[in-house]
């Protein structure tokens, strides 16, 4: 179900960094069209020797992508398998993930609400369709447009695949992904429609909190515990948003609301009142 593509076809560039169990690298895939040769930039992802075992749930989690296509999804343009390398080839989306964004950038609070509209839009595709993405983080959105500060053109998101499933890495491994990773699955290690609820109320922490690592400062076992005593994030002052990331890390997944609601809840947000009364450092209490 995959586009295999050749390893003489690939270019590689730098080095953009890491996920777990993978390197990713810029680069250029080429080929060849009734006589002409293109090049296109793509974003090569490759999973480490030494975790080559996992390369069924790194494909896995790359065929999810590529079986269902939407605008917030990111594009899999195929895999490449040469000795011992496993490489993933996908669109090479133009600035990067948010979470270095939000930390190099200011931007207002309507570009966030509208990254947060993308992002439900795109959990309710998925819940939709009953697929459950289990990586959902500020880290795995790209941001394909920036979005000016000046003029009202906005940002716009894609969502990438979801990586080695948690199924597959180490206790050491997930327990680091708190607080993305949802209580019920640090126990059965089972993904669930609701616990892609609970990784989106995370992420709207991060996009609301100019990008900060949520619970940076834990080691695994004080995250552990975190969980075990129901613990919930510093909240943030626009209490209206604050409601909803609760609602979303709500530690039973059944009272979590449905996507549909997320999107109620968001487009009921009126960030230009809010946003005057922030500026003006007046919040409402
Ligand atoms: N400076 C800069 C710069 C860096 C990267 C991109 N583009 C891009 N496109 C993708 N498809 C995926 C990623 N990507 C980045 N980090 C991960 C691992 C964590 O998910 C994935 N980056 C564009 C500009």
């Amino acid at each position: 179900q995959f586009h295999m593509i050749k390893h003489e076809d690939l270019i590689w560039k730098e080095s953009l960094g890491q996920g777990s169990f993978t390197h990713v690298y810029r680069g250029f895939k080429t080929h060849r069209r009734d006589g002409e040769t293109h090049t296109t930039e793509v974003l090569l992802k490759v999973l480490d020797a030494e975790h080559k075992n996992s390369w069924e749930s790194f494909f896995e989690a790359a065929s999810l992508m590529s079986q269902i296509s939407h605008k917030h999804l990111l594009l899999v343009y195929g895999v490449s398998v040469h000795k011992s390398k496993n490489i993933m080839v996908q669109e090479f989306v133009k600035h990067g993930a948010l979470d270095l964004y939000l930390k190099r950038s200011s931007v207002s609070l309507s570009w966030k609400l509208d990254v947060a509209k993308q992002l439900a839009c795109t959990l309710n595709f998925l819940e939709e369709k009953n697929i459950v993405h289990g990586n959902i983080c500020a880290k795995n959105l790209l941001l394909v447009r920036e979005g000016d500060p000046n003029s009202d053109n906005l940002p716009f998101i894609k969502l990438s695949d979801p990586g080695i499933s948690v199924a597959m890495l180490g206790r050491e491994v997930v327990l680091d992904r708190i607080p993305w990773v949802a209580p019920e699955v640090l126990d059965m290690l089972e993904l669930g429609q609701q616990s892609d609820k609970w990784s989106f109320g995370t992420t709207l922490w991060e996009l609301f909190n100019g990008g900060e690592v949520p619970l940076q400062r834990l080691d695994p076992k004080q995250k552990q515990q975190f969980y075990e005593r129901r613990s919930q994030l510093p909240c943030l002052d626009w209490t209206e948003l604050a409601d909803l990331i609760s609602q979303c890390m709500e530690y039973q997944p059944e009272l979590r609301p449905s996507s549909r609601s997320i999107i109620r809840h968001l487009n009921s947000l009126i960030t230009s009142d809010y946003e005057i009364l922030h500026a003006a450092g007046t919040l409402p209490e």
